[in-house]
């Protein structure tokens, strides 16, 4: 085999081996007529006739193929003419190759090009081009210097890469997005395979849990989970329905700490339909939480003494109702409170209020309620107990107020009494109201006659 002959044939087989896979009709056997190139002959004196090389299979390949004399192209077949959209082969050859090549390319292509001096293949490379219209290309190029009617030439192939370095570019730019996406968020974004394995997290999983994303990624995501039948409903939800969105959850910290995690996450199919994993998103709600905690706390519990406030304990009794009596219901009114006020000031009111419910607490049931109604009026609800056994609770609460002296912060104390108006529940009653009614008058009663004692409906009171 002569140089050209090899040469050709390398350059050639390049891009044929590629090329044969895409196309099959492009034969080892056509890679074997390479051989043939010292029956090409050139026409170099009239462009347009220019490059009609007597072997008519290389106008057949589906490479293309380009011959350079000098910097000017003197050859280009059919699928080169193409892929430079060449209306016609004048467009192409008898042109400066540097026509073709990007500027910032055309050093290092014409560098290449001129390279094979040693008679060696220059590997392939990637270079950007136009073609006739000015439309921008990629283009991988291999090329070899050879003799063709003694004269030295460069054969050039290349193959047309523009829609897969625009695919390269789309991915890149995809992957950078996606990269930028999870390095800036907040939340968690991850991935489980089909047996809970942690396949992906992103960075942001430090923030939250405190471990890194590669301390994660191979673990079982069941490991952060302080409680597994938490897990196990989550998992059992998303193979339900799909899918779950704000799912609440608990996770432990590298620090131990349980945090409160909202997760929004579906399920993976493979392409047989197969549950493959989960992917979404966890977030840290722990603030969110603690937040609605506060505010259910505040909207349930009397702010100075803790105990029930108006609403909650009204609430409690009105469920209460609904069930079968016996049920007794204590309202309890601080005696001349006002005096305390005024003589020691609001903050030590303050003060004998929170002791005073401090006592109650101590004293009452624990199957008890206790809430405040508003200012030095309060309500005991004495689930199953009847009018004999209310009024014992009574009494001793009542002594157990009276018998104590209330510290002050001056190194003072106070003497406090308290009246106690009580009712029973009747089949009738439905509302709250219906009840407090009652107790209220049976309050009033027990301020008419002297304070410091227990009346009910019918009761005299006693002290
Ligand atoms: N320190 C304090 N005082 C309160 C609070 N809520 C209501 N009070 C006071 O409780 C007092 C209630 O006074 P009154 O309604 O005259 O009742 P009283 O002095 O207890 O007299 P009788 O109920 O008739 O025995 C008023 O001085 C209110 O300002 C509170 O949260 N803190």
């Amino acid at each position: 085999m002569s140089p050209p002959d090899h040469a050709l044939c390398a350059v050639l087989t390049c891009f044929l081996i590629p090329i044969a896979e895409w196309n099959p009709s492009c034969t080892p056997q056509a890679i074997q007529t390479g051989l043939r190139i010292r029956r090409l002959k050139f026409v170099m004196a009239d462009p347009d006739q220019a490059g009609r090389p007597s072997a008519e299979w290389i106008d057949q390949l589906p490479a293309c193929v380009a011959m350079l004399v000098g910097d000017t192209v003197r050859y280009a077949n059919p699928a080169a003419l193409r892929l430079l959209r060449a209306r016609q082969p004048s467009d192409v050859i008898g042109h400066e190759v540097d026509v073709f090549i990007h500027p910032l390319d055309l050093h290092r292509a014409l560098a290449r090009l001129r390279h094979a001096e040693g008679g060696g293949i220059n590997p392939v490379t990637e270079i950007r081009a136009y073609s006739c219209d000015g439309q921008p290309l990629m283009l991988a190029m291999s090329s070899a210097i050879v003799v063709v009617d003694d004269e030295r030439a460069v054969l050039a192939s290349f193959l047309d890469m523009t829609e897969r370095a625009a695919m390269e570019q789309r991915l890149r730019q995809t992957d950078e997005d996606f990269q930028r996406m999870m390095n800036t968020m907040q939340d968690v974004f991850y991935r489980t395979d089909a047996q809970g394995i942690t396949r992906y997290v992103c960075p942001a999983v430090k923030n939250v849990l405190g471990y890194t994303a590669e301390e994660i990624i191979g673990l079982p995501a069941a490991a952060f989970y302080p409680d597994l039948s938490e897990r196990d409903a989550l998992v059992a939800e998303i193979r339900k329905y799909g899918a779950v969105h704000d799912f609440p959850g608990r996770m432990r910290r590298k620090d131990g700490v349980i945090i409160d995690i909202s997760i929004s996450t579906q399920a993976l199919r493979d392409e047989q339909g197969q549950y493959a994993g989960v992917e979404g998103i966890w977030r840290d709600i722990s603030e969110r939480k603690a937040l609605e905690r506060r505010l259910k706390h505040l909207a349930t519990f009397d702010s100075l003494t803790g105990i029930h406030n108006r609403s909650s304990i009204l609430g409690i009794l009105e469920r209460l109702l609904q069930r079968r009596p016996p049920l007794s219901v204590l309202l309890l009114d601080l005696d001349y409170f006002k005096r305390i006020n005024d003589g020691f000031g609001h903050a030590a009111g303050d003060r004998v209020l929170c002791r005073f419910v401090q006592i109650i607490e101590g004293e009452k049931r624990s199957r008890d309620f206790f809430g405040r109604l508003g200012g030095e009026e309060f309500l005991l609800i004495l689930d199953g107990a009847d009018e004999a056994e209310a009024g014992q609770i009574a009494e001793r609460l009542r002594a157990a107020v009276s018998a104590e002296a209330i510290a002050l912060a001056e190194g003072e104390a106070v003497a406090l009494t308290i009246s106690f108006g009580m009712t029973q529940s009747r089949s009738g009653d439905t509302r709250t109201a219906d009840v407090l009614v009652r107790a209220d008058r049976a309050l009033y009663r027990a301020k008419q006659m002297g304070r410091n004692c227990v009346c009910g409906e019918s009761s005299q009171g006693g002290a």
